[in-house]
């Protein structure tokens, strides 16, 4: 199993350039599968997820071939409908393939997806979306199965802006029959990517980056390329390391706009923001302040996939913040992690109550999911002596070489392979 091993209480200087995004290319490489073709993809991160998706569409029949950060992808052999358990369990984007299979053959069966242990995280909408544009559903002992002679377009209505519901219903609405509407979608940068990627392979969807899409069906796709956008998540990771280790970070390759909320917060909390067209620099030179409250919300409000290196922030402000989580039911495991390095959490239901302590210190620690583990190096990196974060498979599901990333930036951080 690997491990990070950090020497932390290094400022931070320097300039990164991120990775793809993973919650972008994820549904984008799903997608290829619905024309019988060519999709290359360019700025392809090098993650544990986009290897196993390629596992996934090489086992449908595809043939993908991975060049660097380019992902050739050939779907024209695609000659299966079945994903198997030990494939699909292994991230939350396979359920995207439900949508796309439906979309190419009429028919899908897949597992309860795998991806982050932060609640039940259910299916029902993914089902019912797909439902109604004609899909027959059966879900049973974990199994899901889709079958729909011909999709017809039809009106959605998602009473929760679902990120991947959202993405499910677009799949299979661009090779259905007729008009589609979908209202209340989810709104995520990542959601316009795949429209914006749909529309290239020649579909017509319209709406894109609102609650309401409209989208026309089509009956054959062409080829493509796509150069996949910036990860979002991964370039505030490097953003608010800046904050906990003080100094100065640029983060190349990201659009400021999708981080307007989590830069706020930095500002708040007394660090200085600057922003040009695709880039960001966070400074901070004096203490973290702490923050009265902030909540988790779909976009554009805070993103709850940062919730966690923000609790991180919270713990080495000096004074009493809140965070509340909106989204995910089971997403504050990683306090029980900062409580062992010296912060003082306390959880109340949906909320965390940090009463900041100014400083954390090194010890062991385990990263219970992906977003915990960047919240545990920032942790480490700010933190006074040795940080040992275990479990780090979690982190590489996300993030392309997040401790050479750090490196760049002045950082003490080691991978390692820890004795199971
Ligand atoms: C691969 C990917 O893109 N993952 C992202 C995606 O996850 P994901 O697509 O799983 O997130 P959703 O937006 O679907 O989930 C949000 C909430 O809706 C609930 N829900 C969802 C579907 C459903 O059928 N029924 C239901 O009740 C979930 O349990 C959760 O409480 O969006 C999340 C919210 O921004 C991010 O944290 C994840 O990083
Ligand atoms: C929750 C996340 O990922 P996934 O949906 O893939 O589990 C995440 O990226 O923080």
């Amino acid at each position: 199993m690997p491990c990070f091993v950090i020497n932390g209480g290094f400022p931070l200087h320097g300039e990164v350039q991120v990775q793809g995004a993973k919650n972008a290319v994820l549904p984008i490489m799903a997608a290829s599968i619905l024309n019988c073709g060519i999709t290359v993809l360019t700025h392809v991160p090098r993650i544990t997820d986009v290897a196993d998706m390629k596992e996934i569409l090489e086992y449908l029949g595809c043939r993908v071939d991975w060049y660097g950060d380019v992902l050739v992808i050939d779907a024209k052999c695609l000659d299966s409908c079945e994903i198997p358990g030990y494939l699909g369990q292994k991230m939350r984007s396979s359920i995207m393939l439900l949508g796309a299979l439906l979309g190419r053959t009429g028919e899908a069966a897949t597992y309860h997806p795998g991806g982050c242990s932060i609640g039940a995280r259910p299916v029902d909408l993914h089902c019912r979306v797909l439902e109604a544009l004609g899909a027959e559903m059966n879900v049973e002992d974990g199994r899901i199965f889709a079958r729909a002679k011909r999709l017809r377009g039809g009106e959605i209505y998602l009473p929760f802006p679902s990120v991947g519901a959202t993405e499910n219903a677009v799949l299979a609405a661009v090779c259905a029959e007729g008009v589609s509407v979908i209202r209340g979608c989810a709104r995520e940068p990542e959601i316009v990517q795949l429209c914006i990627f749909l529309n290239q392979m020649g579909a017509e969807i319209a709406g894109i980056g609102t609650g309401r899409l409209i989208i026309s069906g089509r009956s054959c796709l062409h080829d493509t390329c796509y150069c996949v956008e910036g990860d979002r998540i991964a370039a505030a990771t490097y953003l608010y390391a800046a904050a906990a280790c003080t100094g100065k970070v640029t983060v190349n390759g990201v659009c400021p706009e999708y981080l307007i909320s989590p830069l706020k917060a930095l500002e708040k909390m007394g660090c200085c923001v600057e922003t040009s067209r695709c880039a960001v620099r966070v400074g901070l030179t004096g203490r973290l302040k702490p923050l009265r409250e902030v909540r988790t919300e779909v976009y554009p409000g805070f993103p709850t996939d940062l919730q966690s290196p923000m609790l991180t922030l919270m713990s080495l402000a000096e004074g009493k913040s809140v965070m509340q989580e909106d989204i995910f039911e089971g997403r504050f495991r990683t306090a029980q992690e900062l409580v062992k390095m010296g912060a003082d959490i306390v959880i109340e239901g949906n909320r965390a109550v940090v009463a900041g302590r100014g400083g954390l210190q090194g010890c062991e620690v385990t990263a219970r999911d992906l977003r915990c583990g960047a919240a545990l190096v920032i942790a480490g990196l700010a933190a006074e002596g040795t940080t040992v974060v275990s479990d780090c498979h979690h982190i590489l599901r996300g993030y392309e070489d997040l401790p050479g990333q750090f490196r760049l930036l002045g950082g003490q951080i080691e991978e390692e392979i820890q004795e199971t």
